[in-house]
């Protein structure tokens, strides 16, 4: 019997995930054994560090251990939150596979009475540690507060029982692939808070030389959210930004044309540059990067540059 060895973070969510992975991947290639293999990496091991590591641009902290790994045939696929990977493929590796999304969308969880963004008490405190989220909010609510929410999906939403947050945002897909869809009051319209680029899709990433991990990766890719994914994506890194930047970007797909909204902020909200192109998914990434050319003449090259620092 052939046997494929996954790899993955540790985390519930990166488990969760790579199970859903490797039951779709058994459907399709019965015949074949799969294991999963778990793997630390420097976002796991040292997540104080998070911060300041992010602020030097590091990029895939969440990824480098484990494409070493399978750069080194410790494992044959890899499987990543989309939003976790950097624009920029190292060599030798490739994203074989993008499944199907579950949802963009980012989610309110809050207290009693606190389940409505609209409708939270003036100065409510909303938990997160993602610029684009705290920036859009702010830019949709000023009055809101934004309370410093760092750790895995557990951790934030046992810190809601704590007296410092009125209410957390995640992203709904993290929720509902850890089987907790019930606790999400809100999916947030994207015209408040646009997801992050990738947001609710994963990838299955392979050696560049290795058929049959492309081959079986590849019998699970949805070429919508591929089209979609790469239009966000393209727009990311034509603005020159990484994950950690506030830069939201949605792709939608309808009657065959695919739409892509695109926008960036001020760091603290009192600026939100809001962009949309429309046409072929064919052009996917021509449209991403196009968005960006234009979105950075109309001034989005300032607001990246002043939040890069
Ligand atoms: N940055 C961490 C991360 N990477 C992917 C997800 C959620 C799952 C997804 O977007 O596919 C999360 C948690 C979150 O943003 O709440």
């Amino acid at each position: 019997m052939r046997s494929i060895t996954v790899g993955t973070r540790g985390s519930a969510l990166a488990l969760a995930q790579t199970r859903w992975v490797v039951a779709r991947l058994k459907e399709e290639w019965p015949e074949t054994e799969f294991r999963i293999q778990t793997i630390l990496t420097k976002g796991d091991r040292n997540r104080a560090s998070l911060e300041s590591m992010a602020a030097q641009g590091d990029k895939g902290f969440w990824v480098k251990e484990i494409e070493d790994a399978l750069a080194q045939s410790r494992i044959d696929i890899a499987v990543h939150s989309l939003k976790d990977l950097p624009t920029e493929q190292p060599e030798g590796l490739e994203i074989a596979s993008i499944p199907q999304r579950v949802d963009a969308r980012d989610a309110l969880v809050g207290k009693e009475g606190m389940k409505k963004l609209a409708e939270l008490p003036q100065g409510a405190r909303i938990g997160t540690s993602s610029v684009r989220r705290k920036a859009f909010l702010k830019a949709f609510r000023p009055d809101l507060e934004v309370v410093e929410l760092r750790g895995n999906v557990d951790t934030r939403l046992a810190a809601l029982a704590g007296p410092e947050y009125d209410a957390i945002i995640l992203a709904a897909a993290g929720l509902i692939r850890s089987e907790l869809r019930n606790r999400i009051d809100e999916l947030i319209d994207p015209t408040i808070l646009l997801p992050a680029p990738g947001q609710g899709a994963l990838a299955l990433e392979t050696r560049s030389d290795d058929d049959l991990g492309i081959e079986v990766a590849y019998a699970i890719h949805d070429l919508a959210t591929d089209d979609r994914t790469t239009a966000e994506r393209e727009f990311l890194a034509g603005l020159g930004a990484g994950c950690m930047a506030p830069v939201g970007a949605m792709a939608t797909l309808k009657s065959g044309v695919l739409t892509l909204q695109g926008w960036v902020a001020a760091l603290d909200g009192s600026k939100v540059i809001q962009g949309s192109t429309q046409g072929d998914p064919a052009e996917c990434a021509d449209l991403g990067a196009e968005l960006a050319q234009d979105m950075l003449k109309q001034g989005a090259s300032a607001l990246i540059d002043a939040a890069r620092g």
